[in-house]
């Protein structure tokens, strides 16, 4: 589980996000829900280490993870997916799920001398490893395609399928569905509930689409200026008046995304 206390985030005078508090039950898909600029991306990127918060705790299964790296998160198996990144385009998609794990025996001269077996039995199973994830997400088909150029779409599968190259317990998602096709989504979705039922990853999950959330969330909570508003079911979020407010706040176009 993890509980976030009173967690601050100031840009110089501007409050990102404002005394949140919140708890992410282990074994769930929790959705973050609010309006643009609530500040559900800078929340995240202070849970996973990006951003040092201006004050506040985050405690993961007892344990204070307050302001810790993203490295050292990855070894607790904490992690939030990135956008795969422009200079990892040129290799292949396959390449870029085999590098995940790093630290790999290949790395020390001492092995590159001496262990060429082992460095051949790692890279054999890390390759192993990596098509089984690619055929998990049904886009094995794209294993040898160079990773710049296949599709919105695929690109958030493989960020999805980096996550499973290591034993994560919690994933943070941030808009995951952006940007991708029906079809698409609805594979992404299959595949998260399918690794939290069958792997137990724990998710927690930042969309604007709501029947993407709507499929695979519960709980769902719905910050607003950077505070937690409510949480419950969709259904009771959507309910909320203080929710409806929030996005009625932002225009008619958000009001209509929350199905108020
Ligand atoms: N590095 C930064 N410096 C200054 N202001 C920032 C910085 N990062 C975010 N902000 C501001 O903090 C607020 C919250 O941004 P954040 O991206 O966390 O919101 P969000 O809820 O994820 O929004 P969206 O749904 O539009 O992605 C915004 O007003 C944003 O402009």
């Amino acid at each position: 589980m993890i509980v976030v206390e009173d967690l601050h985030k100031h840009f110089g005078g501007f409050h990102a996000v404002d005394g949140a508090s919140l708890r992410i039950e282990t074994g769930s898909i929790t959705g973050l829900i609010g309006p643009n600029g609530a500040g559900k991306t800078t929340l995240f990127n202070v849970i996973a280490g990006v951003l040092e918060p201006t004050s506040g705790r985050v405690i993961m299964d007892g344990e204070d993870i307050t302001g810790l790296p993203p490295h050292a998160l990855f070894h607790k198996g904490l992690l939030r997916t990135f956008q795969i990144a422009h200079e990892f385009g040129s290799m292949t998609c396959r390449e870029n799920l085999m590098m995940v794990p790093g630290g790999q025996l290949g790395e020390t001269l001492w092995n590159t001398w001496f262990g060429r077996k082992r460095i051949a039995d790692e890279e054999r199973a890390l390759r192993a490893k990596a098509d089984e994830v690619l055929e998990f997400l049904t886009i094995e088909h794209i294993a040898d395609l160079k990773a710049g150029e296949v599709s919105g779409g695929q690109k958030k599968l493989l960020e999805l399928g980096r996550t499973m190259m290591v034993d994560a317990k919690i994933v943070f998602l941030d808009e995951v569905g952006a940007g991708v096709n029906r079809t698409l989504l609805y594979t992404i979705a299959d595949a998260i509930k399918q690794l939290n039922k069958e792997r137990g990853y724990t998710f927690v999950v930042i969309e604007h689409d709501m029947d993407f959330i709507d499929k695979i969330c519960d709980p769902v909570i719905c910050m607003a200026e950077g505070k937690v508003l409510a949480e419950g079911s969709l259904a009771e979020i959507k309910a909320n008046e203080q929710v409806i407010e929030a996005y009625l706040g932002t225009g008619l176009k958000n009001k209509d995304k929350v199905g108020a």
